[in-house]
Formats: C-alpha cells, structure tokens, sequence
C-alpha cells in the first residue's frame, strides 16, 4: 500500500470506529482485527502503520468527532508530512479543502475533562492518561524467582516485587518464558494492587470480581498454591479465560465461581462470614487505562458512569458480608474519578463504621483520602485508587 492509502484506510476504519463508540458497539481493536482479516492486501508493516494512525487520531481527538476525515485531519494539523499524504493520489484521502474542519482534540470530552479536574487530575496529569503505556511483566514465583528468570531481552526491574519492565511491542507472547507460566504480562499498578492484599499461604482469599482472573493469578502465587482462593464473576465469557490460564501458571488452588447478577450473595453464601481477604477489582469507568483504550472516553456517559458506581457500591456491601471478623477489604478500581475512588471508599466506611481503613504500605503512589493513587504520570502506571479496610 502507498503511504497515502494506508492513511485513507484508516480514515474509513475510524469511521467505523466512531459508529461503534456511538452505539457501544464493536470496540476499535476488534474492527481493527476484522478489517486486516478481510483486507489481505494489506502486509505486516501496512497493518503495523495504519494501526499506528488510528491509535494516534483517537488519541488526539478529546470528545468524540464527527467522522474518521476529521480525526485524521487533526493529527495532520500537527504533522506536515501526514497533511502531505492528502494528494488525490488513486486510493488515497483527497486534498484538504480551504478551510476545512479538523476534529478537537484535548484529552477527553469537557465534561470528563471538569469531573478529573475535580478529583485533582488536570495538566500534565491528565495529559500522561494519553501517554504510551510500558510493557510490564510479573514473573510468576510459583514457577520461578526473578532472579533466576532468563529472558531473550534485557528488562528493568520496577517497584513491584515480582516485576519487569520491557520496551512496548516485544513480542513477550512467542518466548517460552510466557508459553509455559514463568512470566504474566501484568501493569505495574495492577500488580500492586495485588500486592496490597497481602496474600498469605492458607487464608481464604476472595477475588470477587475475578475477570480473567490477572489478578487472581497474582493472588495464588503470593498464597504459594495453598489455601482456598474463590475467583468469582458475572461475565462467563471473561471467568472461562481463567482456568487455562491457571493451568499454564500453574497455580492450582483457585474455584472459579460464575456469579448470577443480582443473586451474587446466594451463590457466595458458603464463604460469608469466612474469608481472610476480599478483593474488589471493581468494574469502573477505566480512567486510569486510557493509555491503553483511549477510545474508552468516547464510550463513557454520565448514566453509565452513574451505574458503574451503583455496583461498586453494592459489591462493597457483599464484599464486608465475605468477610470473617478481623479480614481484610481491599477495594481497587483502575479510574482516577473520585466518584468511583476516594469518594466511593469514604461512603463505606461512612456507612460501615465497624470498619477502620488501613494504611497501605506500598513502594509508589500518593495518599487519597483513605486510599493510595497511582498515576500514569507520577508513578508511570495505569491509574488506580486502592485502600483497604478491616473490621477489628
Ligand atoms: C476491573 S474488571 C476485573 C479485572 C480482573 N480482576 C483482572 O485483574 O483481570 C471488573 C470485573 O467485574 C465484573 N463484574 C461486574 N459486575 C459484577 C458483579 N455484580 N459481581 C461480580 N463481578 C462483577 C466484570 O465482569 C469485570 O470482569
């Protein structure tokens, strides 16, 4: 493909991206992977480009903009020689019109942009959410210690115990270190706030909103394989992802347990009262991953935002029944917004007076309220909140 119609291609695929955030349809990664499938003409390094220009225009645009063209136009606004490509040329964009609009850019719509200035994250702060986001690993100790792991790169070691850190695009999924469990590809703040359980071999551990199970894996490793670890979810399509990858960490001691929305309690009534820890990975609006989903603050609104909260405030509730006397709540949620964070964690323990938070003794991060942040600009991991509480 000619430089020229790689960037016209990625006009038409972020028109189709911009539909699908409209409608809370397909997200861009997937129509990214449908279009290459269906386009064979296109080549490795063509795919690798106009991936490279669909991330850069989402990433430029804040609020969500009226069509692929305009995107595109905003990142040429910034870039002579990708303005250049607007030649007429057959398969490419067609020249720029005198002018002609570009999309606004910014860093998200205006009314995200007020609710993060609020919770205290504007300039550069917020600026970094859009940052290119590191390759961390976290070595899997069930399996092997760090120092013991050898890689076919050199990695730097970060602030988690067990962490790595590579260049962005290695190809981590083709070495035999990722193939047989040794390593996990894990941020640096999501291994923190794993980190903040304090799992210990034996205890009772739940991870209620399991996912995947990142960090469930996490979790049976600091448990060194014994004691009961309960993986729990509402989504069976992301729980079902968990036990191949248990088997391939070899991390044996996790139940995984599908959860019928709105009859979570019944289907964990076995463990109420009973459990060491409980992990609330809360589902979230996902502010702190915009490095990684930029496109997620095109999908964000304000009734969606105010459902998210809804369930984190449920799923506190049900996670303190969990508890036995003494257990240890940890509420994490990989957003910035006060609301879902600070805001969210104080309630609880406002409305839960049995419970006193615990301060959280980890490497990065600054103190919010009852919790600790984690920022991509300060602390150069995805963004999270996460704090802990005990009922003495
Ligand atoms: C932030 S994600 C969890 C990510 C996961 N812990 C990991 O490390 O990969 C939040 C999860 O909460 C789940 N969820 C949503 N509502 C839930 C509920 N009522 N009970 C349990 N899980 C729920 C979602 O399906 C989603 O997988």
């Amino acid at each position: 493909m000619t430089p020229a119609a790689r960037v016209q291609s990625s006009i038409e695929l972020l028109d189709l991206i911009v539909l699908a955030a409209r409608s809370q349809a397909a997200p861009a990664d997937r129509i990214l992977a449908d279009w290459f499938r269906s386009h064979r003409f296109a080549g490795s390094k063509d795919r690798r480009a106009i991936r490279e220009l669909v991330y850069r225009a989402i990433r430029a645009c804040g609020p969500i903009p009226s069509s692929g063209r305009e995107a595109m136009l905003r990142v040429a606004e910034e870039d002579r020689e990708l303005a250049g490509l607007f030649d007429g040329s057959t398969y490419g964009p067609r020249p720029i019109d005198a002018g002609e609009r570009a999309a606004a850019g910014g860093v998200a719509p205006k009314w995200l942009v007020d609710r993060l200035a609020a919770s205290g994250i504007s300039g550069a702060e917020a600026e970094a959410l859009l940052d290119r986001a590191p390759l961390d690993l976290r070595v899997n100790t069930l399996k092997v210690q760090r120092e013991g792991l050898e890689l076919p790169e050199a990695a730097t070691q970060t602030d988690a115990p067990n962490g790595l850190r590579l260049v962005p695009g290695t190809p981590v999924e083709q070495w035999d270190a990722y193939r047989d469990g040794r390593i996990e590809i894990q941020d640096t703040g999501s291994q923190l706030a794993c980190h903040a359980v304090h799992a210990q071999p034996g205890e009772i551990i739940v991870d209620l909103c399991a996912g995947g199970g990142g960090k469930t894996l996490a979790l049976a490793a600091a448990m060194e394989n014994r004691g009961r670890l309960i993986a729990s979810d509402t989504d069976r399509a992301r729980l079902s992802r968990l036990a191949p990858r248990a088997e391939r960490a070899g991390a044996d001691i996790i139940e995984a347990r599908l959860l019928d929305p709105g009859k979570e309690t019944e289907a964990l009534a076995d463990v109420a009262g009973q459990a060491d820890a409980v992990l609330i990975d809360a589902p979230c609006s996902g502010t702190g991953t915009w490095r990684r989903n930029p496109e997620a603050r095109w999908r964000l609104t304000d009734a969606s935002l105010a459902r998210l909260c809804s369930t984190q405030r449920e799923l506190l509730t049900l996670g303190a029944h969990l508890l036995k006397p003494g257990g240890r709540l940890i509420y994490v949620v990989c957003s910035l917004l006060d609301e879902e964070g600070a805001a969210q964690f104080g309630r609880f323990l406002g409305d839960n007076i049995a419970f006193k938070p615990q301060a959280l003794s980890l490497p990065l991060g600054v103190p919010r309220d009852s919790g600790t942040r984690l920022t991509p600009f300060h602390d150069g991991t995805d963004g999270f909140f996460i704090a802990c509480a005990v009922q003495p």
